[in-house]
């Protein structure tokens, strides 16, 4: 990374420590973080790596040049609305990974007229095999949609969305998707299982073939059906378990879970965006 802007994560829990994750084993500079929380001792792990943390927002804001609010949805707007002087003051570039706030409603608890970034990452930033959709509003100049993209790259891939309502699309797909493939696991560990093997045996297998699967998708010219179809021998084996997830409605149910996800995405902004 070329520019190495400091960075402050409102809310150091999972989502916050899934970038730094991927940001330190990026080489990103432990002294250029500053993590806070509720809870100094809760915090103790970054301080050990070289990060300053603090249960002070306003003192973290004061120190850097990118904020990430990272809390939960629910408390956004009470702890934002504290910041805003210490926003307004130092004018940070501001970027929140919370599902379903929207741009304006952030603009305005930090007090109005800022640059501010929408991100919606994943968890997987933690390997460096994170997914993050990006949206940006009028205030932010093309720095900062560059700075944005530099420290989301370091945690996998950032692509821009041209509407704030593609973000919910985002949260359906990439956002809350690693809860989908981890239920997948679940259910073949489960089922490898019931037909005979040991746990152990059956959680290697399914992590093991998740990441082949994934691995020769993202290699692969052709698209995840043609891949399926290579697997699919013509009365073999594969054929019957494709046929019954189908017949089943599989790809359904999983239609139906994501425009779910995108609906609560939605239903946040309105319960919580005022
Ligand atoms: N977990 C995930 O996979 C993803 C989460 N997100 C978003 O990230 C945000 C955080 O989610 P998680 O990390 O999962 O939640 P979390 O509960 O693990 O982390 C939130 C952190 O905020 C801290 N906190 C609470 N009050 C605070 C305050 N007044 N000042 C500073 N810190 C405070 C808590 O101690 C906690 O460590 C949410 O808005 C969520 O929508 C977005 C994408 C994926
Ligand atoms: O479940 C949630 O609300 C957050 C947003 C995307 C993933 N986790």
């Amino acid at each position: 990374m070329s520019t190495q802007p400091t960075l402050a994560f409102i809310g150091a829990g999972n989502m916050s420590r899934a970038i730094i994750g991927g940001l330190i084993s990026n080489q990103y500079p432990a002294d250029k973080i500053w993590a806070t929380g509720t809870q100094l001792e809760k915090l103790d792990d970054l301080k050990q790596q070289g990060m300053h943390t603090t249960t002070d927002n306003n003192a973290a804001v004061a120190a850097a040049d990118i904020v990430i609010l990272a809390v939960k949805p629910q408390i956004l707007k009470a702890v934002a609305t504290e910041m805003a002087a210490a926003v307004q003051q130092h004018q940070p570039l501001v970027i929140s990974v919370a599902a379903g706030i929207m741009c304006n409603s952030m603009e305005e608890w930090l007090g109005g007229n800022l640059a501010v970034v929408r991100c919606m990452p994943n968890t997987p930033a933690l390997v460096k095999q994170g997914a993050s959709g990006l949206y940006a509003n009028p205030q932010v100049n093309e720095s900062q949609r560059s700075q944005t993209e530099q420290i989301m790259q370091a945690t996998g891939i950032a692509l821009w969305v041209e509407t704030e309502s593609q973000l919910n699309a985002v949260t359906a797909v990439s956002g809350s998707g690693p809860a989908y493939y981890f239920l997948m696991m679940e259910a073949m560990v489960a089922a490898g299982e019931r037909l005979g093997l040991s746990r152990e045996v059956a959680e290697q297998l399914t992590i093991q073939t998740a990441l082949g699967a994934a691995d020769i998708a993202r290699q692969s010219d052709a698209d995840p059906a043609e891949l399926r179809r290579r697997v699919t021998s013509p009365k073999g084996t594969t054929e019957q378990a494709i046929l019954t997830f189908i017949d089943q409605g599989l790809p359904e149910i999983i239609a139906n879970g994501m425009q779910a996800c995108s609906d609560r995405a939605e239903a946040l902004a309105a319960e919580l965006g005022k």
